[in-house]
């Protein structure tokens, strides 16, 4: 070992140390592309992560364009948005909202006209929106199996390809989709949630490979808990609301962070980022490189969070 490090191998190991710190430090360090001016669409602004993407890239001087269901919340939105920075030094532009339900397949289609109508053009398409799910497989319809689908993974994609021909054609554009690390990793009692944002990954990587070649790039984002109303929003098997504010959402990450770190990630053009700790980012390389470990893991977590009723 001695003559081995002795032998000059030692310099060459510090020195490719050296260079990768060093290219990651320039990584970190990397600005990328401004947004300001930029056409930046954001589905399900009117809470959680989606409002705070509104604020993050509203205050960087994007034009926006605010989606979701709700239009006098999207309308609250707007109006702490340009209440806050009424006397900003950079420019900034006053969003436009655009009211629709993801799960409707005929008025994606339109909202995807009157998204392009806006400014005529769309920068940068940010995909929020979700639901959760929390349920026993044994205990859970089909329906919501399909109703959680819909919303999270053909909504999606449904508002992606309606936008997509335009960004084509003026070979210009960024697709982004906010997924999770259950797109990576499948936890028990989340199979509509999990199933939706393994699609989700799929899909993206997929789009990727595609359209690389008119230039417009697509970033999966996939977070850990963040500290939003997810779990409250979320279905159960029966179809009914959850309502109940996790734990794991509660000690989630603060959506400010998580938004500074989508807008990072846009500027970069990031291919595929996981916005997690060390737990998750660890069990995402378990299910590849030790899935029979990782399986158990999973079984046992099972056992412990819920018995079904025969038991
Ligand atoms: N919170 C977390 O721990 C994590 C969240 N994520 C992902 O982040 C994204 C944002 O969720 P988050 O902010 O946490 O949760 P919220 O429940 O706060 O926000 C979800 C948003 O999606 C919108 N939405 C839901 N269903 C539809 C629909 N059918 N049509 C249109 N809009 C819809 C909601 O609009 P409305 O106001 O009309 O209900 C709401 O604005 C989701 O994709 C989620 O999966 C990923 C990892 C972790
Ligand atoms: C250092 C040793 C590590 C050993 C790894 C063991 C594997 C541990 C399992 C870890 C599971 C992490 C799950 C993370 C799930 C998550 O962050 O989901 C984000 C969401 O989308 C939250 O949605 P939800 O509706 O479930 O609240």
């Amino acid at each position: 070992m001695e003559r081995f490090l002795g032998g000059g191998m030692l310099p060459l190991v510090l020195t490719s140390v050296g260079v990768l710190l060093l290219y990651r430090i320039l990584v970190h360090l990397r600005k990328g592309a401004s947004v300001q001016g930029a056409v930046v669409v954001i589905t399900g602004a009117s809470s959680g992560l989606g409002k705070e993407c509104a604020r993050v890239f509203h205050a960087a001087g994007a034009r926006l364009v605010l989606c979701g269901r709700d239009a006098s919340r999207l309308q609250q939105v707007v109006q702490e948005l340009t209440a806050s920075l009424a006397d900003a030094k950079q420019q900034t532009y006053t969003p436009s909202t655009v009211i629709f339900n993801l799960t409707d397949a005929d008025t994606v289609d339109r909202a995807a006209e009157e998204i392009l109508k806006c400014y005529g053009q769309v920068d940068v398409l940010i995909n929020n929106a979700g639901i959760s799910y929390r349920g026993n497989i044994l205990e859970t319809h089909i329906s919501v199996q399909r109703d959680v689908m819909e919303t999270n993974y053909f909504g999606t994609v449904a508002l992606t390809q309606a936008l997509l021909p335009s960004m084509v054609r003026r070979r210009s554009g960024h697709i982004v989709v906010i997924s999770s690390v259950q797109g990576k990793i499948a936890i028990p009692y989340r199979s509509a949630y999990a199933a939706s944002k393994h699609a989700t990954q799929a899909y993206f990587d997929c789009l990727r490979a595609e359209i690389e070649r008119y230039q417009i790039p697509v970033t999966v984002i996939s977070p850990g808990y963040i500290r939003t109303n997810l779990s409250v929003n979320a279905v159960t098997g029966d179809g009914s609301k959850y309502g109940v504010v996790d734990k794991t959402t509660a000690s989630g990450r603060d959506p400010r962070d998580v938004a500074q770190l989508v807008l990072k990630a846009v500027r970069q053009r990031s291919k595929d980022v996981i916005v997690a700790g060390l737990i998750p980012n660890v069990a995402v390389y378990l299910r590849t490189l030790w899935p029979a470990l990782f399986f158990k893991i999973m079984s046992s977590r099972a056992r412990k969070e819920q018995k079904p009723k025969e038991e």
